[in-house]
């Protein structure tokens, strides 16, 4: 479905070079809800970007369904933290959600049908004529949501959403992107550099370095597929995960791509989760 194949992505200016990707390289499968986790500058948004064809990388390569990606392809929608800046001041919510349908051409009465289902699933039917700024940044996430809903893609791409949210309003996010994924089947990558959210949302958590970036792991997330808020957060194998992410997290900020042997390798204690349950 979506393959990164030694990706490498190094931006250069004027007066110097950064080297931001050195050498990634990970599947996702279609129907898969990944996360992706890594420290704060270690080029989760600049991965995403070159994932959504965005952003040219300098190296290697993105391929969807066999496919090299060179720009955004049509069945990709993308999901950012600052739904501020994507969502239109002068446009209602369901204008906003509608916009990218238009490309589409699929005449007023499928686009009215696609945008009443995705507000409904998202939970804002009865806002449809309100304006961004009437909204909370909850409900605004909500409405950006909806927009990749409607425009029913294959793959849906989501860079760190629920930052600027609040904790109570983040985890009912949380748990409506498991209900749409689960409910449309759509191929998730979920970034965030949030350790609970990376262990509660998904399959499996991807856990990069620091910058130059490379895959320190691949963890198989083995909590049950029904989750919530209350019960999968207390339970001792989401703690057990939890502390894992967290671990490789802290050996992450010391360790990048210049170091040969990824941090998993070396130690038999990153292990232990693996054998278990
Ligand atoms: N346009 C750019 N020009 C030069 N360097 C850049 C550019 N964009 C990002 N970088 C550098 O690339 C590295 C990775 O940045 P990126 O924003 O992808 O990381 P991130 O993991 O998403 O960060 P955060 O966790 O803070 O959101 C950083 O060192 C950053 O300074």
């Amino acid at each position: 479905m979506l393959d990164v194949r030694n990706l490498q992505k190094i931006y250069t200016g004027r007066n110097r070079s950064v080297e931001a990707l050195r050498n990634l390289t990970f599947h996702i499968g279609a129907g898969e809800l990944v996360c992706l986790v890594g420290p704060s500058g270690c080029g989760k948004t600049t991965l995403l970007k070159c994932m959504a064809g965005l952003l040219t990388p300098t190296g290697g390569e993105v391929s969807l369904d066999g496919r090299p990606v060179d720009g955004p392809p049509p069945g990709m929608a993308v999901v950012f933290q600052e739904y501020g800046r994507s969502l239109f001041a002068w446009m209602n919510v369901r204008d906003n959600v509608a916009l990218p349908l238009r490309r589409k051409k699929l005449g007023k009465a499928r686009e009215k049908e696609l945008v009443d289902h995705a507000l409904e699933v998202v939970g804002l039917a009865d806002a449809h004529q309100a304006y961004p700024w009437q909204l909370s940044g909850g409900m605004q996430q909500r409405v950006a949501i909806a927009r990749a809903v409607a425009f029913e893609p294959k793959v849906l791409l989501m860079d760190e959403p629920f930052a600027a949210v609040d904790a109570q309003t983040r985890a009912e996010l949380e748990d409506l992107i498991r209900r749409l994924w689960r409910e449309l089947g759509v191929t998730v990558l979920f970034v965030t550099h949030d350790i609970d959210e990376a262990v509660y949302l998904g399959q499996r958590t991807i856990i990069l370095s620091t910058s130059p970036t490379v895959v320190l792991e691949d963890l198989t997330i083995d909590l049950p597929d029904e989750r919530d808020q209350l019960h999968t957060r207390s339970s001792p194998r989401f703690a057990e995960l939890r502390a894992h992410v967290y671990e490789q997290i802290q050996r992450a900020k010391h360790h990048n791509g210049d170091t040969d042997t990824p941090v998993a390798d070396r130690s038999d204690e990153l292990t232990l989760h693996k054998s278990e349950s």
